[in-house]
C-alpha cells in the first residue's frame, strides 16, 4: 500500500454540512457542540500522485489530474486511514478478504487507505481490540504513513475505542460507524434517511461519554467531510442523551407511518396481479447494472458500495410482452451493523413479497460462494426462503472461467451473464419468463373493439397465447388470473362456452 510522509498533525479537517432533518442543532442546544476542529493546514502541492489518483478514483473525475484546481483538491480532501483487523478464525485468505472489503468500504466513504494490518488472536483484546504490542506497532504505522484515522474491522465497545485512541493518538472508528456513514451518504428517500439517522443515534447514544475526541461522522456529512467530528462537552451529555432519546422516539413514529404508506402501495401492486421480481445480491455485485440492462431504466451505477440504499421498482416486460415489476434492493454486506438491520429489513421486504428472486453474484470475485451464503442468510431472515431464486452470475466478462464453471455446476438454477456486455441477457429474460407464476385460467374470448381495455389488460396481466383481429372484435387465447377470466367470460364464443 502507499504511504506518505506528511504528518497527521498537519492535516486539515473540513467542516461539512449535516443533512436536513439531522442537523446538530435539532438535537443539541448549541451548534458549536458538534463543530469541527480545524487542526491546521496542508498545502495543496503536498498531495502526492497516489493520493491524487485515489481521489480521482473515489470521486470519478473525468478530467486530467492537472485540470483539478488546488481549491477542488482541498474541498475533496480524503481522510487518510490505516485499517486494522483481528483474525480470530478461518484462513489467511478469509482475513485478507475481510480487510480488502473494509478497504473498499473506506474508499466508498471517501477515505484514502494507506495501510492495513491484521492480528491473529483468539478473540479481540477487551481493552484495546488489538493487543497492546500490536497497538504500539499500529502507532508506528500511523506516524510513518501520516494517517489521521484508524479503522477497525469490527464493532468496538466505547471503552475499546477510547483506549486504542489513547495509544495511537489519532481518531479510531469501527466498521459499524463506517457503514453507517456510507448509508447516511446514500440514503435518498425520506424513509431511508430516517432509518439511517435512527441507527446512527442508536449507535451514538452509549458512546456519547468519552467521545470528547472522536465520533465518526455520525451526524451525516457528504463527500469531502472527515470521518470524524467532535463530540459534545461532558457537561451537556445528560441533556444531549435525553434529547436524542426524544428525537429517536419521534423518528420511530414517523418511520412507522411511512412504512404503512409503503405497505399500501405494495398491496396495490399485488392487487394488480402484476408479478414481481426482486434483484438481491451482495454489494457491488452489479444489481443496478442488471436492472438497467433488463429495463433500460437509467439507474445510477457506481463503483462504490451501497450506491443503492432505497429500493427502486421498475416496470419490465418479458420477451412475450408480459408485464412484471423489477425491484432493485440494497446491497448486502457481511457483519451488517445490528443497528442497521431494521433499516435493511424494511427495504428487503420487497424480496419476501416477490414472485421470483434474481440473486446476483459477482462472478469475478475470488470466492463468490461466501457472498451467496451471506445473502441467503438475510433472505432466510426476511422469510423469503419459499420464493423461487435464479442465481445470476454477473461480470462473466471479467470472471475466471473455472469459478464460473464451479458456480454453474453447484447452483442448479443459475446463469452466467454480463450486465456490461449483454452476454447471457436474452437467456436470462427467457428464464424469467419461464419462472414467473403462470396465470391459472386458459380462456378464449372474442372481445368487441369497444372493449379495448380488456384486451390491454389481457396483455399486461395475463399471457396472450394467440391474438387475431376479426370483423367482430379481437379473438384472444389467453392465460389469465381468475378475476380477469370472470371479466372476459361474457365474451367467450357460444361454440366454446
Ligand atoms: N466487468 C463488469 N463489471 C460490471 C458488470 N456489471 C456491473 N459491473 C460494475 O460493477 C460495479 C457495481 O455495479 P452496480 O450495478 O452499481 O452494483 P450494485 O450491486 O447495484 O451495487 P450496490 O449499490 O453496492 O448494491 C460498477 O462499477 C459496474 O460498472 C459486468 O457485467 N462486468
Amino acid at each position: 500500500m502507499t504511504s506518505s510522509s506528511s504528518p497527521s498533525q498537519d492535516t486539515k479537517r473540513l467542516a461539512h454540512d449535516y443533512p436536513e432533518g439531522l442537523r446538530a442543532d435539532a438535537l443539541m442546544e448549541e451548534d458549536v457542540a458538534w463543530s469541527h476542529e480545524i487542526d491546521g493546514e496542508r498545502d495543496g502541492d503536498q498531495f502526492d500522485r497516489s493520493e491524487r489518483a485515489a481521489l480521482r478514483r473515489v470521486i470519478g473525475l473525468s478530467t486530467e489530474l492537472e485540470d483539478v484546481t488546488e481549491v477542488e483538491y482541498r474541498q475533496l480532501r480524503l481522510e487518510r486511514v490505516v485499517l486494522v483487523g483481528v483474525w480470530t478464525s478461518g484462513t489467511v485468505q478469509d482475513a485478507d478478504n475481510s480487510l480488502a472489503e473494509l478497504a473498499a468500504l473506506a474508499e466508498t466513504a471517501g477515505a484514502l487507505v494507506l495501510d492495513g494490518v491484521v492480528q491473529r488472536r483468539d478473540k479481540p483484546d477487551a481493552a484495546t481490540y488489538i493487543g497492546s504490542g500490536k497497538a504500539e506497532e499500529l502507532r508506528d504505522i500511523v506516524l510513518e504513513t501520516g494517517a489521521d484515522t484508524v479503522i477497525c474491522d469490527g464493532e468496538l465497545s466505547p471503552g475499546q475505542l477510547i483506549h486504542l485512541e489513547d495509544v495511537v493518538k489519532v481518531k479510531v472508528i469501527d466498521r459499524t460507524a463506517l457503514i453507517l456513514d456510507i448509508f447516511a451518504q446514500h440514503a435518498k428517500s425520506r424513509e431511508g434517511k430516517a432509518q439511517v439517522a435512527l441507527a446512527q443515534m442508536q449507535y451514538m447514544l452509549p458512546r456519547l461519554r468519552g467521545w470528547g475526541q472522536s465520533l465518526s461522522r455520525q451526524m451525516g456529512g457528504g463527500k469531502g467531510g472527515g470521518l470524524a467530528t467532535r463530540g459534545p462537552g461532558e457537561t451537556k451529555i445528560e441533556t444531549d442523551r435525553r434529547r436524542i432519546r426524544e428525537k429517536m422516539a419521534k423518528m420511530r413514529r414517523e418511520i412507522a407511518e411511512m412504512k404503512t404508506g409503503r405497505e399500501i402501495k405494495r398491496q396495490e401492486r399485488r392487487r394488480n396481479k402484476v408479478p414481481s421480481v426482486a434483484i438481491a445480491g451482495y454489494t457491488n455485485a452489479g444489481k443496478s447494472s442488471l436492472l438497467n440492462r433488463l429495463t433500460g431504466a437509467g439507474v445510477l451505477v457506481e463503483n462504490a458500495l451501497f450506491a443503492t440504499l432505497d429500493p427502486t421498482v421498475r416496470r419490465a416486460e418479458t420477451p412475450g410482452g408480459r408485464v412484471y415489476t423489477l425491484a432493485d434492493t440494497v446491497g448486502f454486506v457481511r457483519h451488517l451493523p445490528h443497528h442497521l438491520v431494521e433499516a435493511f429489513r424494511s427495504t428487503m421486504e420487497e424480496v419476501g413479497d416477490s414472485d421470483l428472486i434474481l440473486h446476483v453474484v459477482d462472478g469475478s470475485h475470488p470466492i463468490p460462494e461466501e457472498q451467496l451464503a451471506a445473502v441467503r442468510e438475510v433472505i432466510r431472515d426476511v422469510g423469503a426462503t419459499d420464493v423461487p431464486e435464479i442465481v445470476v452470475i454477473n461480470k462473466a466478462d471479467a470472471a475466471d472461467p473455472l469459478v464460473l464453471q464451479r458456480l454453474l455446476r453447484v447452483e442448479k438454477r443459475s446463469i452466467a451473464v454480463s450486465a456490461r456486455t449483454g452476454r447471457g441477457i436474452d437467456e436470462l429474460l427467457a428464464l424469467i419468463d419461464n419462472e414467473l407464476p403462470r396465470p391459472s385460467v386458459e380462456i378464449e374470448a372474442l372481445v368487441p373493439y369497444t372493449h379495448g381495455k380488456l384486451v390491454a389488460r389481457a396483455h399486461t396481466e395475463g399471457e396472450v397465447i394467440s391474438e387475431e383481429h376479426t370483423a367482430e372484435g379481437t379473438l384472444l387465447k389467453v392465460r389469465v388470473h381468475e378475476e380477469l377470466a370472470a371479466d372476459l367470460a361474457p365474451y367467450v364464443p357460444a361454440s366454446l362456452a
